[in-house]
């Protein structure tokens, strides 16, 4: 189990994130979904659709994308290949510290729950890949269709960003700029997870898949399938000491759309005009699916050296790189069997 130390957490968004921890309420309720087809023509339409969901409940929901499913499909393929390896080959990719690069296992600790999410993750985060990825012989075709999957994740994400972008009063590409996929300090990561199967007997209400938490990134694009659901929002961050009467709404899995939120480093870039959403991915309940669930998030994180500075100036400057490490540090700790 996890260690009963109870950490500061220096920002205050995670200070706060230590109350989102109970089971709260589950409620019915829509997230936006917003089509994208003809994107460039329809910009303006897209900008007004975007910009409504993103600054009253930060979740929406993405259709006729452009990323194309089989792609997606041969993604997860490949993904539940990789965590069907035996831990110790999957253990000669370990996560490199504080780089969001490799394997780990049960080891993401939520300052909402200080207890180990229930599961195992891959992330790939291009510049720091040397010896992180399964060759040819390990998992076919792995590092080809991951490299194209996270270019067009990306390429999609900065599409989001750039309507972002222009009701901030930034120019279209200044998202683009700020996640330069050729530069050493990129850091925008794609996730690959593997929720563990819960047997019938084994319920303990203390345990989550992903304990409450928000993101810290600028957007998150998340793939779900179909079938495998737990994943769940909680418009009204601010609403501190909701306790046990938050209400959790779930995000029903489907194969065409993806999931996008906005994460904290986003929010401070909007002096706050943009919500960064809590969500949390929940155990199964009795007589629900109870297999593993397979998901993929990809992270848009400003390059290392950016300085976030919004429009208005409410919170001081502060470089991507520290902003992050700070909020990794926290989530990362090793969990003490
Ligand atoms: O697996 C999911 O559906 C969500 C994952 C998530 O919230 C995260 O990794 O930050
Ligand atoms: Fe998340």
């Amino acid at each position: 189990m996890t260690t009963a130390t109870t950490p500061e957490y220096g920002l205050k968004e995670l200070q706060l994130e230590t109350t989102f921890g109970g089971m709260g309420k589950e409620t019915v309720r829509d997230i936006p979904l917003i089509d994208l087809t003809d994107f460039e023509n329809r910009r303006g339409e897209i900008t007004d659709q975007l910009w409504s969901a993103a600054t009253e409940v930060g979740f929406f929901q993405l259709v006729n994308h452009g990323l194309d499913v089989k792609l997606v499909q041969s993604a997860f393929e490949l993904s539940e290949a990789f965590f069907a390896l035996p831990n110790e080959e999957k253990a000669r990719f370990p996560l490199k510290k504080g780089l969001n690069a490799g394997w780990e296992f049960m080891s993401q600790v939520r300052p909402s729950t200080r207890t180990a999410d229930q599961k195992e993750s891959y992330q790939i985060t291009l510049p720091h890949m040397d010896d992180l990825w399964p060759n040819q012989t390990v998992v076919p075709e792995f590092q080809r269709i991951m490299l194209d999957f996270e270019y067009r994740a990306w390429r999609l994400g900065m599409d989001v960003l750039s309507c972002f972008a222009e009701r901030l009063g930034f120019a279209r590409d200044f998202f683009t700029k700020a996640h330069d996929r050729s530069l050493p300090d990129y850091q925008s990561t794609l996730r690959l997870l593997h929720y563990l199967p819960m047997p019938e007997d084994d319920l303990d209400a203390s345990l989550w898949r992903a304990g409450a938490h928000t993101d810290f990134d600028c957007l998150t694009m998340v793939f779900q399938k179909e079938g495998q659901g737990g994943l769940q929002v909680s418009p009204g961050k601010d609403a501190e000491g909701a306790g046990d009467n938050r209400e959790w709404s779930s995000v029903i899995p489907r194969d065409d759309i993806i999931t996008c939120n906005i994460g904290d480093m986003l929010m401070r870039w909007s002096d706050d005009q943009l919500k960064s959403t809590l969500h949390r991915v929940r155990m199964p309940k009795p007589g629900e699916y109870r297999g593993p669930r397979y998901s993929m998030a990809f992270f848009c994180q400003a390059n290392k050296e950016v300085m976030i500075e919004s429009p208005a100036g409410k919170y001081p400057p502060i470089s991507a790189a520290d902003y992050l490490l700070q909020r990794i540090q926290a989530n990362f700790a090793e969990a003490k069997k």
